[in-house]
């Protein structure tokens, strides 16, 4: 079965044609403004001939575990999360009509990032606020990015010559937005993101879990609007915001090896969040098997890499001295290591694809 993917990332939109488990076409807009333009869909269709299914990456699908048609009525449901997930909810819905338009007969598939995360454990999902406010807005922890940690756990498992079922994993997703999973039994059970995908560490652009006595600060003193808030801490913060130079991980490097201060502390900012959330996802695992790292940052840039792992020698983790050489799925931990380290390219096309084929075979 030939799946058309439509992949769309806080800062690239990755449209990917997979066959059996395999990429046959594939077109990426770096540097993605958001806006849906038909033509590069239109280009990948042409090189790859029809496609029997559509399958659309959506980050936030409430408890959906597994893929939905995307009729009409599911459409008007998942609009209603659009606050949750700003940055990536409506780009999500605006392509799925557009390719509807488009293949007008093909079936039109949405895939959710917060599937993996559906059994999480109420202590890991509940918010220590009042229960009152938990039940009338609806609040608990999400997670994100499941389609990559399914995907990296699926590769960890081949890696490892091991069953998913029995890996005790953490995954982080290390792309534009990134976060970090405790996987066991073969899905999550804690992780960084939370009601929205602005929780969790420091990332290219957005800040991650703050004080939220601090925003308060910022409310009160600031007069500030709730969408100037939104904005600066989704847009504005993160690496871009701390650096002052962008929130692409390369040109940050590239500033602080040119001596600009700010970039250097944006990157231990960076590094350090991390750190600290990969030793809090810890305690969710009885025994870690795998630090399996995956998206862009972390299949691109070895040598930053290397410094997150010199801060987690506590945790037995460490990398190989000749690991940076390397390319695709690696383990890259030293011979011999008890808890292996591991980069698995982030391939979220293929999990969809995989997962869409699972689901029609069941129909
Ligand atoms: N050689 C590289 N090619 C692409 N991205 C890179 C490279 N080196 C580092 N990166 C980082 O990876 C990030 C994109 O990761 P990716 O997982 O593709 O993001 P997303 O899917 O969240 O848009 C870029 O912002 C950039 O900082
Ligand atoms: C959930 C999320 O942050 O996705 P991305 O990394 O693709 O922006
Ligand atoms: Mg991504």
């Amino acid at each position: 079965m030939r799946t058309l993917v439509v992949n769309p990332g806080s800062s690239s939109l990755k449209l990917s044609i997979v066959d059996g488990g395999l990429q046959v076409a594939a077109r990426t807009v770096e540097n993605w403004d958001g806006s849906p333009d038909p033509r590069p869909l239109q280009d990948v269709l042409a090189v790859s001939g029809p496609v029997d299914a559509v399958g659309v990456r959506i980050v936030h699908g409430a408890d959906r575990d597994g893929p939905h048609l995307l009729d009409d009525d599911q459409l008007r449901a998942l609009e209603e999360l659009v606050p949750l997930a700003p940055l990536h909810q409506p780009r999500s819905l605006a392509l799925a009509r557009m390719t509807a338009d488009l293949l007008p007969g093909v079936p039109v598939f949405g895939c959710f990032d917060t599937s993996f995360h559906t059994g999480m454990p109420a202590h890991a999902t509940t918010y220590p606020v009042p229960r009152e406010w938990t039940e009338r807005f609806g609040l608990r922890r999400y997670g994100f990015h499941g389609l990559s940690c399914a995907y990296a756990l699926r590769t960890a498992a081949g890696m490892l010559g091991r069953a998913t079922e029995e890996l005790n994993l953490i995954c982080c997703h290390i792309g534009a937005g990134v976060s970090v999973t405790a996987i066991s039994g073969g899905r999550g059970v804690d992780t960084s993101m939370g009601f929205t995908p602005l929780d969790g560490v420091a990332m290219a652009t957005r800040s991650g879990g703050l004080d939220p006595g601090l925003l308060l600060h910022v409310l009160r003193v600031g007069g500030l609007s709730t969408a100037e808030v939104e904005s600066a801490l989704n847009y504005r913060s993160g690496l871009a915001g701390m650096s002052g130079t962008s929130g692409d991980v390369r040109q940050v490097l590239a500033a602080r090896a040119a001596g600009d201060e700010h970039a250097d502390l944006a990157i231990r900012v960076y590094l350090h969040r991390l750190r600290r959330e990969i030793a809090a996802e810890r305690v969710s695992l009885d025994r870690l098997d795998a630090l399996v790292l995956t998206g862009g940052v972390a299949e691109h840039e070895p040598a930053l890499v290397a410094e997150l792992l010199d801060g987690l020698t506590h945790l037995g983790l460490a990398v190989a001295p000749d690991a940076g050489l390397g390319v695709g799925d690696r383990v890259i931990s030293p011979d011999g290591a008890r808890t292996r380290v591991l980069v698995v390219e982030a391939r979220e096309d293929v999990e969809i694809a995989h997962e869409i084929d699972k689901a029609r075979f069941a129909v």
